[in-house]
C-alpha cells in the first residue's frame, strides 16, 4: 500500500486533546458557591495554578454539545475574559476548569466593598474592563447571552473579567432558557429578546448598559422589586432605568446609547470602548 493509505501516526504530545485535563493533576479545595450547573470549588492544577472547578450536576447541562464547544472556548483568550483552561470529560460528573478570581462576583464585590473604595474613576474603569472583554468576544462573533454583574468576576487591584460567556446555550433548565421562565434574566434583556429571543452582540450591548447601571449604583438590583411582567411592559414602552444617584450625565448618556430600542441603533462594543475612554479622559 502507498504511504498515503496508512493513517498518520499521532504527533507526540498532541495525541490527547489539549483541552482535556487529567483529573489526577487537580487538587480540589473549598467550595466557592453554586451556579446553574451545580457546585464550584477552588482547585490547584499541576501543583501551582489556582483554578475554579465547576462539577457538572447530572441533568443540568447538555454535556456532549458543551464538550464540543469547549474546544472553541479554550481559544478565546483575553485579559478581561475568565480563561477556560479545559475540561475533565472522561468521567462523570464532568469538570469545567477555569482561571480563579479571588474576590468572586462583581455584583457581590460592589455590595460588600466600602463606598469610599468605589469612586467614579474606579467604577468607570471596571466598566471599561468589561467593555474590553466584550469587544474581544464581539470581534470573534461570540455572544455572551447572560452578561450581568453577577457573571463578571473580580481579581486583585479591582481587575474585572467577564465569565461564563456562551454557557447559557447548554443549560437544560427551561425556567432559565425560556423567556417566560422564572430564572430568565428579564431585567438584562432588550425588547427583541423579550419578544423573539433574538440574541446578538447588540443584545449583549443592552445588557452591558444594565451592568453599567449595576456598577454605578454599587450593586443595586435593576428595577428594584418590580415583577418581571412589569419590567417587560416598561421596556417595551421604551422606558429605561433612571440615572443612578451621583452618576455623571456623560456616563448615564452612554448607558442610554446601550438602551436604544432598535438593536442596530445601539453602538458596538468597539465604539463603546472609545466612548468610555474619552469620558474617562474628559470628566474624571
Ligand atoms: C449559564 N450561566 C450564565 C452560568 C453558568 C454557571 C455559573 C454562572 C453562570 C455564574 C455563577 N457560577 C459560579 C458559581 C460559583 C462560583 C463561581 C466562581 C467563583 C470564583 N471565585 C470566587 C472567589 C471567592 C469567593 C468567595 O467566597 N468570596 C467570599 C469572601 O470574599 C471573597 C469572595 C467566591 N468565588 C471564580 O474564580 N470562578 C472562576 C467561578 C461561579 C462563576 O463561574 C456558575 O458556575
Amino acid at each position: 500500500t502507498s504511504p498515503c493509505d496508512r493513517p498518520a501516526p499521532p504527533t507526540p504530545g498532541l495525541s490527547h486533546d489539549k483541552w482535556e485535563i487529567d483529573p489526577s493533576e487537580l487538587v480540589l479545595l473549598e467550595e466557592l458557591g453554586a451556579g446553574q450547573f451545580g457546585v464550584v470549588r477552588r482547585g490547584r492544577w499541576r501543583g501551582r495554578i489556582d483554578t475554579a472547578v465547576k462539577m457538572m450536576k447530572e441533568g443540568t447541562m447538555s454535556e456532549d454539545d458543551f464538550i464540543e464547544e469547549a474546544k472553541v472556548m479554550t481559544k478565546l483568550q483575553h485579559q478581561n475574559l475568565v480563561q477556560l483552561y479545559g475540561v475533565c470529560s472522561k468521567h462523570r460528573p464532568i469538570y469545567i476548569v477555569t482561571e480563579y478570581m479571588r474576590h468572586g462576583s462583581l455584583f457581590n464585590y460592589l455590595r460588600r466593598t466600602a463606598p469610599d473604595q468605589l469612586g467614579p474613576a474606579v467604577l468607570l474603569d471596571m466598566c471599561i474592563q468589561v467593555c474590553k472583554g466584550m469587544a474581544y468576544l464581539e470581534r470573534h462573533n461570540y455572544i455572551h447571552r447572560d452578561l450581568a454583574a453577577r457573571n463578571c468576576l473580580v481579581g486583585d487591584e479591582n481587575q474585572v473579567k467577564v465569565a461564563d460567556f456562551g454557557l447559557a446555550r447548554y443549560v437544560l433548565d427551561d425556567q432559565y432558557t425560556s423567556s417566560g421562565g422564572t430564572k430568565f434574566p428579564i431585567k438584562w434583556a432588550p425588547p427583541e429578546v423579550l419578544n423573539y429571543t433574538r440574541f446578538s452582540s447588540k443584545s449583549d450591548v443592552w445588557a452591558f448598559g444594565v451592568l453599567m447601571w449595576e456598577v454605578f449604583t454599587c450593586g443595586k438590583v435593576p428595577y428594584g422589586r418590580m415583577k418581571n411582567s412589569e419590567v417587560v411592559e416598561m421596556v417595551q414602552r421604551g422606558q429605561v432605568l433612571e440615572k443612578p444617584k451621583g452618576c455623571l450625565n456623560e456616563i448615564y448618556n452612554v448607558m442610554r446609547l446601550c438602551w436604544r430600542h432598535a438593536p442596530d441603533e445601539r453602538p458596538s462594543f468597539r465604539l463603546l470602548k472609545e466612548e468610555l475612554a474619552s469620558v474617562a479622559q474628559t470628566v474624571l
